[in-house]
């Protein structure tokens, strides 16, 4: 850990910019049931504690209210109009996949009063983001490009899709992190390599998953290799086993003398007293989301798994461990019903030991 410190001199810009995923990536967790008055509240809480940038969709992106990926409670696009309202300093973000989100609902976004486009794809397919960064950046949005389950492709290929979207018209490439899969070199690795590769014309950002609880970890890791852009969600509120909690990143960033730019107090207090009392069911490592982690498994495809272990009676963990090996990647989530029910009929073929 190098000693000098980034600790934020007053009236400087912060050393690392970090995005609230709570309202995006926590939608996941919380079934996509999210009210306008949780979002009201949550954007309040982050704006008053200095949160630069937070990140309003579907969990699955603008677009992703559907049979597939699961209904949203309230229209998306009402989100963020009440996000966009709420808020007084910090930017409201929204994620598009494309393929689930169209240019259209960038637009839309756009209207609403969203100014940070963050476009996602799987980590071999940058090249079907450039129309959306185009189209993204003539709204005249700031855009950023996710590689998602990042631990699928080796440091030097995985920059090469960042360069894709740099091309394109992206000014920050995120390693992100899917499963929780990667170790701390694995992250450092990755990280390190976009850096020497767009690191000229473009920031690098890391977004963890705590799958093998390492999501802080890594996120510190992947600042020290030269991220510029971190994620977090209070009370670690997103897929899977969770993202790096906003609050521990913020609170470890600023132990390790790295200036966020946000009151580490005002940020406890909004992940305790505003998103923990309506969260049903905190986000945690459990056995079915440690195999994610250890399998490569895309993070939102927990709950899905989780639904088919009731549905067909066999354990989500087998299921998941299926599709990890499998390599199935977001967007198929309806194979995760035909791995459970393959499973329910070997287990019916199989008599009890
Ligand atoms: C659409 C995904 O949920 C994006 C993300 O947060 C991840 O891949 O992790
Ligand atoms: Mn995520």
């Amino acid at each position: 850990m190098s000693t000098t410190t980034h600790a934020t001199p007053a009236g400087a810009a912060p050393a690392v910019r970090i995005t609230d995923t709570t309202l995006r990536d926590g939608s996941h967790a919380m079934g996509h049931r999210f009210t306008e008055e949780q979002v009201r509240a949550t954007v309040h809480a982050l704006d008053r504690a200095g949160v630069q940038v937070v990140e309003v969709s579907h969990g699955d992106g603008l677009g992703g209210s559907s049979f597939n990926y699961g209904f949203s409670l309230e229209e998306e696009i009402t989100l963020v109009r009440a996000a966009v309202d709420e808020a007084v300093r910090a930017r409201i973000a929204v994620l598009l996949v494309p393929g689930i989100g169209t240019v259209e609902d960038l637009r839309r976004a756009r209207d609403a009063g969203a100014d940070v486009a963050r476009i996602a794809t799987h980590c071999t397919e940058a090249d079907v983001s450039a129309q959306h960064f185009a189209a993204a950046r003539a709204l005249g949005m700031e855009t950023v490009g996710f590689l998602m389950l990042a631990h699928r492709l080796a440091p030097a290929e995985l920059a090469a899709q960042a360069r894709l979207m740099v091309d394109a018209g992206a000014q920050c490439v995120y390693v992100v992190d899917s499963a929780g899969a990667l170790g701390l070199a694995d992250a450092q690795d990755r990280v390190r390599e976009l850096v020497r590769r767009i690191g000229s014309d473009a920031q690098v950002g890391f977004h963890g998953h705590q799958n093998l609880s390492l999501g802080v970890a890594n996120s510190v890791v992947a600042f020290e290799h030269g991220a510029r852009q971190l994620d977090g969600a209070l009370c670690g509120l997103g897929a899977g086993a969770g993202n790096a909690p906003t609050e521990i990143l913020t609170a470890t960033l600023d132990r390790v003398g790295v200036g966020t730019g946000i009151d580490v107090h005002a940020v406890l207090a909004a992940a305790d007293e505003v998103v923990r009392p309506f969260v049903p069911r905190l986000p945690w490592p459990d056995r079915a989301a440690i195999v994610q982690g250890y399998a490569g498994v895309y993070s939102s495809f927990l709950l899905h798994a989780r639904v088919a272990a009731e549905r067909y009676g066999v354990p989500a963990y087998e299921i998941l461990e299926r599709v990890g090996a499998a390599g199935y990647v977001g967007g198929q989530e309806d194979m995760i019903t035909d791995v459970a029910l393959r499973l329910a009929e070997e287990r019916a073929l199989t008599p009890p030991r």
